[in-house]
């Protein structure tokens, strides 16, 4: 059995966050363990509130895993301050455990889950140590201080972050405009690169699918996938998830985290070398 770390905040309303990642963990059945760095009241409908966990608690949290299981892979999600970001940084860098960022910093209804303080941390600190970094098409523009219109502002934002150190660059777009596909741009540091597309589903049930996607794509790697069969099988665990949507809450519900076990075989991924 392979023990996996999720570093993010908590969501009361089960559908982002630890909540998510526990979730995911538990369908690709891998042993999952969490070092929690905020709480927030939130449901589908918004954040009401966040509390932040103390650095030094974070630190607690973390080394009492490391101290006791051989850990096989490792998530960040809401990191929330640069306190949290330099500890987790200072900690992981001193193993060799893959480390996949999915670089946090607001919800879907608009509310801030990382300080902007924090962003420069996570792009001088945490990059550096990371092997995949996954940023939806906002985050992505922001660590790198460049709008993103095109195909080609994508790979230039792609370049930009892989110069930080970091392994693989996946730019999600699930923001994009288009009506049609849900598109994925993956780029690796050897110049390799190919993208990932699936139906795009109208639903506005999308609470927690970054959330999802990186803890899919953890367990995955923490199971010793490759890095590339490991993208493609999160991608499929989320189309999944998105397309079974469970319809709960009165605003972007959650997505469904028991789909990929019920119904893996039907999912196709196409895929675009380049
Ligand atoms: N409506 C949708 N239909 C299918 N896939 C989607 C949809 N929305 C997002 N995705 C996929 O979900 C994953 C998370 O994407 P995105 O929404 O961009 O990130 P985030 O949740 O971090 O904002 C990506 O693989 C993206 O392509
Ligand atoms: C605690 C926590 N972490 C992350 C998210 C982002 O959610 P999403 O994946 O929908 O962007 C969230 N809403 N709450």
């Amino acid at each position: 059995m392979q023990v996996v770390t999720t570093i993010a905040g908590s969501d009361s309303g089960g559908g982002a966050g630890i909540q998510a990642d526990l979730k995911t963990f538990q369908e690709l059945k891998v042993f999952g363990t969490t070092v929690i760095t905020a709480l927030t009241a939130q449901n589908t409908r918004g954040v009401s509130g966040v509390l932040p966990i103390e650095a030094a608690f974070v630190k607690q949290q973390l080394q009492a895993l490391l101290d006791d299981f051989s850990i096989s892979a490792v998530k960040t999600g809401m990191l929330f301050s640069s306190a949290i970001i330099h500890t987790i940084a200072q900690i992981i860098a001193d193993t060799n455990i893959p480390l996949i960022v999915d670089p946090v910093m607001i919800a879907k209804g608009g509310e801030s889950l990382l300080q902007q303080e924090a962003i420069d941390a996570i792009i001088h600190y945490l990059l550096p140590i990371a092997t995949i970094v996954t940023p939806n098409i906002p985050e992505a523009e922001t660590l790198t201080g460049k709008k993103i219109n095109t195909i080609a502002d994508i790979k230039k934002a792609a370049d930009h972050l892989l110069a930080t150190g970091v392994h693989c660059a996946i730019i999600k777009g699930g923001h994009l405009a288009d009506a049609t596909n849900a598109t994925d741009y993956v780029f690796f540091k050897n110049g390799q690169a190919f993208s990932m597309q699936t139906p795009r589903i109208a639903t506005k049930n999308t609470h927690g699918t970054g959330c999802t996607f990186s803890a899919a794509l953890t367990a995955f790697v923490g199971r010793g996938l490759t890095i590339k069969e490991a993208i493609i099988e999160a991608k499929k665990f989320i189309q999944l998830a998105i397309t079974h949507d469970l319809a709960l809450g009165h605003g972007h519900g959650p997505t469904n985290h028991f789909a990929y076990q019920n119904d893996k075989k039907s999912c196709e991924v196409t895929i675009y070398e380049s």
